[in-house]
């Protein structure tokens, strides 16, 4: 047919005998040749069977040629590549951007700053959420999607912020627009960065912030981010509160790329934790000596890297995690709390978890000596492991015993001493954070771990002493007395005086006297009327923490006896299997030609 000259779409012979749409003798000349070459039809309708149908139709119904149409689809077809490469071109040549992956806190200050000043003001798309969920939600689509003016389920609360959702948003700062899009996983940015996560199990690229704006300088979007975090620093001064991000729990504390999940909370101030005055003096002015820009320079000047370490041990309900909290607020940054006893955090998403660490931040590693955390000790090595356990060297305390958490279950060592270490101070590990170490148990911790250069400081938190039961009866019923008008500020302080006279001193942690206090409900005669009857009945009932201790020095005895066991009966049997080899080689004792006899006789 072709030979006829005569061009159209070949259809299927069983369909149509003429095998041709034979429209060929009707249309005009185009270019040269003067007929739409076939190979060109094919490859416009090509993928497209409704494009085939509808000329079909059109030429059998009214006759019409619709090869123009074809060929204008055709030129666009073939020319929209190099048209969107152009105007790349274009855009690159006259814009400035900057690719923030969403994991990284400025990805929320900029969101932040976004909700605050652009969508919640002019914006009839947003992406809406309660209260710090909306600085914090990095997945895709976590959060209802509305319209202004249409509520949705998660607004039950005058307390939400609106996001940009995916997609892009301009908007002007001063003179200059900026065009903000939240990218979905995958997007790569002109400049090709693409951002993965080791702790992202299915390794994809992470969501990501884009901004651009025009001009050929990185110096308004570096401006702008600077904008968005001296904002999110005012608002959180402002209204007295911090971020809290946290790594643990099971999986369920973390988002699907094993970030931290984050929460905002109300600062807590350093006077609301009871300690000895100069030792909590002590370690603020260390913190605030920490920040000062002429200590970050002597650390540069002297080769020393810019880290700082604390080790805070001592009884569980004894204020670690509230002074480390307290701390973080008072230095105005961000606390990254990482529980490495809920088993489920890897050597590789430590490391990843530190890496992403802001410059300036405390963070707090709970419950160390709970973590599962020993030395690659090979167990295989009989006599290291008798040896060790002879000596009752805490190196020695293997995973299993060590990873005990409060509840006593066993749980995998899933973080390794050299895997820490590497997170804490490894060359790529961040620099300026601030580390506290927790535990309950220090002397269980591995001297590679609290060596000076990672633990600068050790303080212990102990039981309430008598001036700490002052000050807690104080925060939590003498001054509530006095705002009342019930008590006189000096009663108050007589009647703190008397509380803590009743409640014996180095007895009791604070987290379990604030209970009691809790109990009693601001009333300060039924306080320190119950008092010694209360501290009578917890002293004879078994106190959590030393039960604890107790407990976790049992199973550590049982493991070793057990491992004890288990190496007699592994030389026992080698003993069984050398003498059946040598069984094999050497000449037979009577003993063994007695059992091979003996063993003759049952086969048969
Ligand atoms: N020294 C303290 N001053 C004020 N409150 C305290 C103090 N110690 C404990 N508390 C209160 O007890 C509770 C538990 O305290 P916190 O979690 O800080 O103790 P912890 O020593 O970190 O315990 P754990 O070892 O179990 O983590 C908190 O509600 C806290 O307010």
């Amino acid at each position: 047919m072709a030979g006829d000259g005569v061009t159209g779409l070949i259809v299927p012979a069983a369909r149509d005998q003429s095998t041709v749409l034979a429209h060929g003798t009707k249309h005009e000349p185009l270019g040269v040749g003067g007929v739409i070459p076939l190979h060109l039809k094919e490859a416009v309708v090509h993928g497209h069977p409704l494009l085939e149908i509808v000329q079909r139709l059109a030429y059998r119904l009214h006759g019409w040629d619709l090869d123009k149409i074809l060929v204008l689809i055709a030129l666009y077809n073939a020319g929209a590549p190099v048209y969107r490469f152009l105007k790349q071109q274009l855009v690159r040549l006259t814009t400035a951007e900057i690719i923030i992956p969403e994991y990284d806190p400025l990805a929320r200050e900029v969101l932040q700053w976004m909700s605050a000043n652009i969508m919640a003001k002019r914006t009839t798309q947003a992406l809406v959420s309660s209260g710090s969920e909306a600085q914090t939600s990095m997945d895709n689509y976590p959060i209802p999607y509305g319209r202004r003016g249409a509520p949705t389920n998660n607004l039950d609360t005058d307390d939400f912020q609106c996001m940009p959702p995916i997609g892009k948003k301009i908007f002007w700062v001063g003179l200059r627009p900026y065009l903000l899009s939240r990218a979905p996983r995958g997007y790569t940015g002109s400049t090709g960065a693409n951002f993965l996560m080791s702790g992202d199990k299915s390794n994809q690229p992470l969501n990501s912030l884009r901004i651009v704006t025009l001009g050929w300088s990185l110096g308004p979007l570096q401006d702008f981010v600077k904008k968005c975090h001296d904002y999110s620093v005012e608002a959180r001064v402002n209204g007295g509160t911090i971020t809290v991000h946290f790594a643990s729990g099971s999986g369920g504390g973390m988002d699907a790329y094993g970030n931290w999940h984050t929460v905002t909370k109300s600062v807590r101030k350093l006077d609301t934790v009871d300690m000895e005055e100069h030792v909590k003096m002590d370690l603020i002015r260390d913190a605030e000596d920490y920040y000062k820009a002429e200590t970050k320079k002597f650390y540069a000047e002297c080769g020393i890297p810019y880290r700082r370490g604390f080790l805070f041990h001592g009884p569980p309900g004894t204020g670690k995690s509230s002074f480390s909290a307290a701390l973080a607020g008072h230095l105005n940054c961000d606390i990254y709390m990482i529980n490495l006893s809920g088993g489920d955090i890897t050597d590789g998403r430590l490391h990843s978890l530190f890496l992403s660490l802001p410059k300036k931040c405390v963070v707090v590693i709970e419950d160390i000596d709970s973590a599962g955390i020993g030395r690659e000790q090979e167990l295989s090595e009989v006599e290291d492991v008798r040896d060790l356990a002879r000596a009752g060297s805490p190196s020695f305390i293997p995973a299993r015993a060590r990873g005990r958490g409060k509840k006593g279950a066993a749980r995998p060592n899933m973080v390794t001493l050299s895997g820490l270490l590497n997170a804490i101070d490894g060359n790529a590990s961040q620099e300026g954070r601030l580390l506290i170490m927790t535990s309950n148990n220090p002397d269980a911790l591995d001297e590679a771990l609290t060596r000076p250069g990672r633990v600068d400081k050790r303080v212990h938190f102990g039981y309430l002493n008598e001036a700490s039961a002052r000050s807690i009866f104080m925060r939590l019923i003498g001054r509530h007395a006095v705002a009342s008008g019930s008590v006189t500020p000096e009663e108050a302080a007589s009647l703190s005086s008397i509380f803590a006279r009743k409640l014996p001193s180095n007895t009791f942690t604070p987290a379990q006297v604030q209970n009691f206090l809790q109990y009693c409900r601001r009333d300060a005669d039924k306080a320190i009327g119950e008092v010694a009857a209360w501290a009578e009945k917890e002293v004879s009932a078994p106190s959590p923490s030393k039960d604890y201790q107790s407990k976790e020095d049992d199973e550590t005895k049982r493991y070793v006896e057990a491992q004890e066991k288990l190496v007699d009966t592994r030389v026992r049997l080698n003993g069984i299997v050398n003498a059946l080899n040598g069984e094999k080689e050497e000449e037979p004792s009577s003993q063994t030609t007695t059992e091979n006899a003996t063993e003759r006789k049952t086969d048969n």
